[in-house]
Formats: structure tokens, C-alpha cells, sequence
């Protein structure tokens, strides 16, 4: 059992989605969060988050900084998936051990399973077949921090582990169209589709692939229960154990925007993995359970985007 009371903890990539459920979250416990924004540490430079880290002596590290993309950015940005999370890990890691911080939480993402892994992914079908070559860039980043924290416990007796949450959504999120995830893309363009009358939207794709979906702030909240408890070799999932077809999804956001129109496809953009839904019974034995249903996540975050996207930024 990792004690929160009286640590510090620092969060790297406090201002992301996950990183800014993560300070919601650990606001709740007894900890000091310890964070720095990009501007003051770009932690592709080995030399400064080692100067860092000795100034800023965390007892233990939340690596929720990544490059992080939807489906056409992976695709499209192959060095920025491959070198930006490659160096972040490295970096942070090898900082890590140098300042003698004993406790560290590494996520990596479902996207690190083979593309055709049988449904439900179990942790143990890691490296067991091809990887989905639309993000096999930033899949083979995140394999090497799962790699790192197993390879720093068995060398030097770390106390570091990883987590592999689903595709996940909520405030904070990136809601640019050529960048963002499928979620945040459905909500704009479905209340952009429905402030300009239109007729009908676009999805990217044939809509048969499926996904799981997990609320940012379930997702903080299963790290923070496995920061204090699992202190184990294997990774664990983090998810809901359910998915849904991007059409379903599309039509369901729809639904909650207001928008009745037509579902169209541009079968120009790829569809990625068919499947990846998530076997959550590891983290399920902790007794941890979603608390955010989908259908009222999608609508809190619609909310939030049209707070955001009328400039207020609540953020
Ligand atoms: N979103 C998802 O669906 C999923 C995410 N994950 C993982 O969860 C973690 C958090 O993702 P999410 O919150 O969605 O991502 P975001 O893009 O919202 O946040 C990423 C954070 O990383 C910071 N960052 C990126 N590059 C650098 C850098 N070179 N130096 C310093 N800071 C940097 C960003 O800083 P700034 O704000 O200044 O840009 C930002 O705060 C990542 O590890 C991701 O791989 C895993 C599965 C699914
Ligand atoms: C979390 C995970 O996220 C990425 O994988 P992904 O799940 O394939 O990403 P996605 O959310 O962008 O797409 C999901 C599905 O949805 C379809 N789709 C329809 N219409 C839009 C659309 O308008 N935008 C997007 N982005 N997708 C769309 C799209 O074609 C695909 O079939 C990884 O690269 C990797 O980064 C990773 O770890």
C-alpha cells in the first residue's frame, strides 16, 4: 500500500484531459500535487527533467503526458507518436530513478494490444500479434514505458507500474476535427451540424468498428486507486468492459445534441482496429466499478464544449 498523506505527488501533463481529472481527483486526498506546465519543462530534454526533479523532489510521479491523438493524427504523425512519447518516457524514467523516486504510475493506452486480439483484451495478450498500423507508432512508445517500469522493478527493485486505459473522454478534451479522438469529433460536428441546419454529418469510416468509452474522471479515479495499491510486474486495464459501433455512438450523440439529420461516411478515412474491448476483471478484483454511465458523460461533456466553444473556457 502506497500512503498518499503527506506525499508529493507530481502530475505530468496536469493540463491535459486525464491530467486535469487527476487534480480533481487527488484534490480529494491528502497530498501536495506538484505540476509544471510546458513552457517552463519540455520533457523531451532528458538534462532538464533531471534538473527538475532534483529541485522539485516528488515522492511519486502520474506520467499523463503523451502526445495524444485521434486516429488521423496517429496515422499522419508518425515521428511526433513515436519520438515525442519515446523521449517523455525515457526521460521521465531514467529521472525518475537517478532522483531516487520510488513510486510511479506510467499510462500507456488499449491501442499497445495486437490489432486482432480476441475480445475481451486480457493484460497477458501484450506482444502476442500485429499492431494496428494506424497508431503502431505511438503503440510501440507506450510498450517501451510498460517495458521500462517492469525493467526498473526487476534491475533496481522500483516500485513503478503501469495502467492501460480505454479510449477516453470528458472535459478537457481535444475537440479539433482533424486531430481529436471520435468522441469529442462527434460532438462538434453535431452541434456544428445542427447550429448551421444541415442536412447531414460525416463520420469517418464505415461506423462497424466498436470502442469502448471511459469517462476521464472514472479514469482518474482508477489511477488513484492503483497509485495506493497495485504494486505488481503487470499492467492493468482500465475501462468499462462494454463497447459500442462508431455508428451506434454517432447516433447516440446525435440524440443527446439535438441533431436529427442524416449519418453519411467518408470511406476515405481508415477505420483502425475492428475491436478493443478491455477485460477489466484485474481491476475489478481492487473492487473498482465506472461510476459516469456514457449516455450522461457524453451529455455533461456537451455542456462543457458548448461552454468552451462560445469562449468562456471553463477549463
Ligand atoms: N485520451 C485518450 O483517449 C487516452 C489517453 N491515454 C493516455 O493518457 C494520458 C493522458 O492523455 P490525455 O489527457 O488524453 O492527453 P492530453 O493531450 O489532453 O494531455 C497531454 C498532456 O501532456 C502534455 N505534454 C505533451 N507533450 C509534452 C512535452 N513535450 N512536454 C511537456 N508536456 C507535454 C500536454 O501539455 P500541454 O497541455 O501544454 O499541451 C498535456 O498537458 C496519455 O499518456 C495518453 O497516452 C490512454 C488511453 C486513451
Ligand atoms: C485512444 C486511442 O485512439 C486512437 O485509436 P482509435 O480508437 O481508432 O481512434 P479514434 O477515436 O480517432 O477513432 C475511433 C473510430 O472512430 C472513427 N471515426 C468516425 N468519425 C470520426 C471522426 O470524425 N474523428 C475521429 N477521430 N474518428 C472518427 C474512426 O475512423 C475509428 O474507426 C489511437 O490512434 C490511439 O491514439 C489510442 O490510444
Amino acid at each position: 500500500m502506497f500512503e498518499l498523506a503527506g506525499k508529493r505527488v507530481w502530475i505530468a501533463g496536469h493540463r491535459g484531459m486525464v491530467g486535469s481529472a487527476l487534480m480533481r481527483r487527488l484534490a480529494r486526498e491528502a497530498c501536495e500535487i506538484v505540476t509544471v506546465d510546458r513552457k517552463t519543462l519540455d520533457l523531451r530534454r532528458q538534462s532538464d527533467v533531471e534538473a527538475w526533479l532534483v529541485q522539485s523532489r516528488p515522492d511519486a510521479i502520474i506520467v499523463a503526458a503523451a502526445q495524444v491523438g485521434g486516429i488521423w493524427a496517429n496515422a499522419t504523425r508518425p515521428v511526433d507518436f513515436l519520438l515525442d512519447n519515446l523521449q517523455i518516457a525515457t526521460n521521465i524514467f531514467a529521472a525518475a530513478h537517478a532522483c531516487d523516486v520510488d513510486r510511479l504510475l506510467f499510462l500507456g493506452s488499449s491501442c499497445i494490444y495486437p490489432r486482432d486480439a480476441s475480445q475481451p483484451i486480457a493484460e497477458e495478450a501484450l506482444l502476442t500479434g500485429p499492431l494496428e498500423a494506424t497508431n503502431q507508432w505511438y503503440a510501440i512508445a507506450k510498450i517501451a514505458g510498460i517495458k521500462l517500469a517492469q525493467a526498473y522493478r526487476r534491475q533496481y527493485g522500483r516500485n513503478y507500474i503501469s495502467a492501460q486505459p480505454t479510449n477516453l473522454y470528458g472535459p478537457d478534451d481535444n475537440f479539433d476535427p482533424a486531430s481529436s479522438h471520435v468522441l469529442p469529433a462527434l460532438i462538434r460536428k453535431a452541434h456544428e451540424a445542427k447550429m448551421r441546419g444541415d442536412s447531414a454529418l460525416t463520420l469517418w469510416g464505415t461506423g462497424t468498428p466498436r470502442r469502448e468509452f471511459l469517462h476521464c474522471d472514472d479514469c482518474a479515479d482508477a489511477l488513484v486507486l492503483l497509485l495506493q495499491s497495485w504494486s505488481d510486474d503487470t499492467p492493468v486495464n482500465i475501462g468499462t468492459g462494454e463497447d459500442i459501433s462508431i455508428l451506434e455512438l454517432a447516433r447516440l450523440v446525435c440524440d443527446i445534441v439535438g441533431f436529427a439529420g442524416d449519418i453519411l461516411h467518408d470511406l476515405d478515412k481508415p477505420d483502425g482496429a475492428p475491436a478493443k474491448r478491455l477485460d477489466i476483471s484485474r481491476l475489478q478484483a481492487l473492487g473498482w466499478t465506472p461510476a459516469v454511465r456514457l449516455r450522461d458523460g457524453i451529455a455533461r461533456t456537451y455542456q462543457w464544449f458548448i461552454r468552451y466553444a462560445s469562449g468562456e473556457r471553463p477549463r
